[in-house]
């Protein structure tokens, strides 16, 4: 008699709801030791709603989880459910004031390991990836990678049979997913069972033998990768929805003699993401300039100093000719910085009120009567333009911002952002944790608001799909700038390069701007 053994962890009609939301439908799902599963889906399909309930954090409304063939332990019993599957988050897990060491450890401390024998092995985790992260350094002073990091590390540790990952190179730079995609394979080969998640298909195709597809909570496709195509994925995430995986290309010349919307002259900042050396740059109105650089480049401390998130030590920051003070975030907001940052959970909107009130938060006096009361009707229609443009899925204009799922929080955000008309708009790695699908829509109106109002767009990402829409690209390297590309269609690998400090055919800037800058 033949028996095959059960696999690792097998959900079965699994059922979750939300108030009126179903989140999943009988959702039915197997993970097999020594191989890795990609899990796709638009944001709101219900992805993180499964992570929820195979780390054990969530109970279902119906339906099973089993692992090796036995009922998973009771809900909230964390730690039995963590001797099975240990999971990295979309959102950092870590706790700020505990050491490297004592996070990789978090929960096992007596347990598993003493304090020394905690650190040594932190260490060699640390040096078997390739990362120089001290084990005894506190959390609360590493950087979004490296916080990532650290959780990867506790789900190495742990030696789980199955290892979740939600999103986990959303942080990463290239060659921190190169690495990373090594030890999934490792892991992998030695017989781990792996559930990953990601809206970026070409990783799923790269690392995955198997894919899912959840669409609005049923899951509607699951085949070998070998299988499929990039159109089929795509086609069973969306349905029957109407969908432009890519902006179109910009049309409109832009006036790159007018006078500048935003000035930033020899700016020098220091913050733990980047330090600035010197930057000067332009935009001009209707222009949309994307800055890009490796993460430690700058970039994204480049977009919070214009924005007045974060302080600068020298230099200049003008927008329509005004000085905007060093880290004044009100005052830059007044002189009409619309900001959508990088880290939402933190400055993007207020989770417990409603998606309506959230974006027109920064346009409740233009939207109240003559008597200053403002009617929720006249904010659900002053948001909804703005929502539908940006394919926004929520249970209702009043749901709280907090329920929605990562992608569709991103998009309250932005559309808060462009609800105020904006002169410039500094946008921080926008689109990170957005569907393929709504990915085109939200560089789309960053695009539109800059041809139709005339604003200027800063677009700092890390991430070249953003970029295919501006009308130029700075490329930061160590803080300063290293070169501009003017002429877009911009080559993928080109920017590669020059992100690197690299590529000499690519330079257009005067030598002496980049004096000080080692090419590597
Ligand atoms: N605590 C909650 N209260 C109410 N609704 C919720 C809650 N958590 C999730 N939902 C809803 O359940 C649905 C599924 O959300 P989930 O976060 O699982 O989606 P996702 O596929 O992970 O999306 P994303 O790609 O954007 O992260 C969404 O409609 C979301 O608004």
């Amino acid at each position: 008699m033949v028996t095959t053994s059960p696999p690792l962890v097998q959900v079965s009609g699994i059922d979750k709801r939300f108030g009126s939301t179903r989140a999943l439908r009988g959702v039915d799902l197997s993970i097999e030791a020594g191989r890795c599963l990609g899990l796709v889906g638009r944001n709101g399909a219900g992805k993180s709603t499964l992570v929820s309930i195979l780390s054990g954090l969530l109970a279902p409304d119906g339906g099973t989880v089993r692992f090796d063939g036995e009922p998973a332990p009771p809900v909230g019993e964390v730690a039995r459910w963590r001797d099975w599957i240990s999971t990295v988050f979309q959102h950092s897990m870590v706790v700020p004031d505990l050491t490297v060491a004592e996070n990789v450890f978090l929960g096992d401390v007596g347990r598993v390991v003493g304090w020394r024998e905690m650190r040594a092995r932190t260490r060699e985790i640390m040096a078997e990836w390739g990362y120089e992260i001290e084990a005894e350094a506190f959390c609360r002073d590493l950087s979004v990678e490296e916080l990532q990091i650290v959780e990867i590390a506790r789900a190495l540790a742990r030696g789980a049979r199955c290892v979740l990952l939600d999103e986990p190179t959303a942080a990463l730079e290239r060659d921190a997913v190169r690495r990373l995609f090594e030890r999934v394979r490792r892991l992998v080969d030695g017989g781990v069972a792996v559930l990953y998640i990601s809206h970026h298909l070409e990783e799923v195709f790269e690392i995955c033998q198997d894919v899912a597809v959840l669409r609005d909570g049923q899951l509607v496709l699951s085949a070998p990768t070998a299988d499929l195509g990039r159109e089929q994925l795509v086609a069973a995430m969306v349905g029957t929805a109407p969908v432009a995986e890519r902006p179109a290309a910009r049309e409109q010349a832009v006036d790159t003699e007018a006078e500048p919307v935003l000035r930033v002259e020899e700016l020098t900042a220091a913050s733990a993401r980047g330090r600035l050396s010197g930057v000067s740059l332009t935009v001009a109105p209707g222009e949309v300039v994307g800055v890009t650089g490796l993460l430690s480049a700058g970039v994204a401390t480049l977009g919070r100093v214009v924005a007045g998130a974060v302080p600068y030590q020298g230099g200049r920051v003008s927008v329509r000719g005004q000085t905007v003070r060093s880290g004044r975030r009100d005052l830059a907001q007044r002189a009409g910085v619309g900001y959508v940052p990088e880290d939402r959970l933190a400055e993007g909107f207020v989770a417990h009120l409603g998606v309506a009130e959230n974006v027109t938060m920064t346009i409740t006096e233009r939207l109240a009567d003559r008597f200053g009361v403002l009617r929720p009707g006249r904010r659900t229609a002053a948001a909804e333009p703005l929502t539908r443009a940006l394919s926004l899925v929520a249970a209702s204009p009043g749901q709280p911002v907090g329920e929605l799922s990562g992608g569709n929080q991103q998009k309250v955000t932005v559309a808060r952002t462009l609800a105020h008309d904006p002169g410039v708009v500094v946008a921080i790695t926008p689109t990170r944790g957005v569907d393929v699908a709504s990915k085109a829509l939200l560089l789309s109106s960053l695009a539109d608001v800059a041809r139709t109002t005339g604003a200027g767009v800063l677009l700092c990402s890390d991430e070249l799909s953003d970029l295919v829409l501006c009308d130029r690209v700075i490329v930061l390297v160590r803080g300063e700038v290293f070169t501009e590309f003017t002429e877009p269609p911009f080559d993928r690998d080109e920017l590669i390069v020059a992100t690197e400090g690299l590529g000499a055919n690519a330079r257009v800037v005067d030598q002496q701007d980049t004096d000080g800058v080692d090419p590597r």
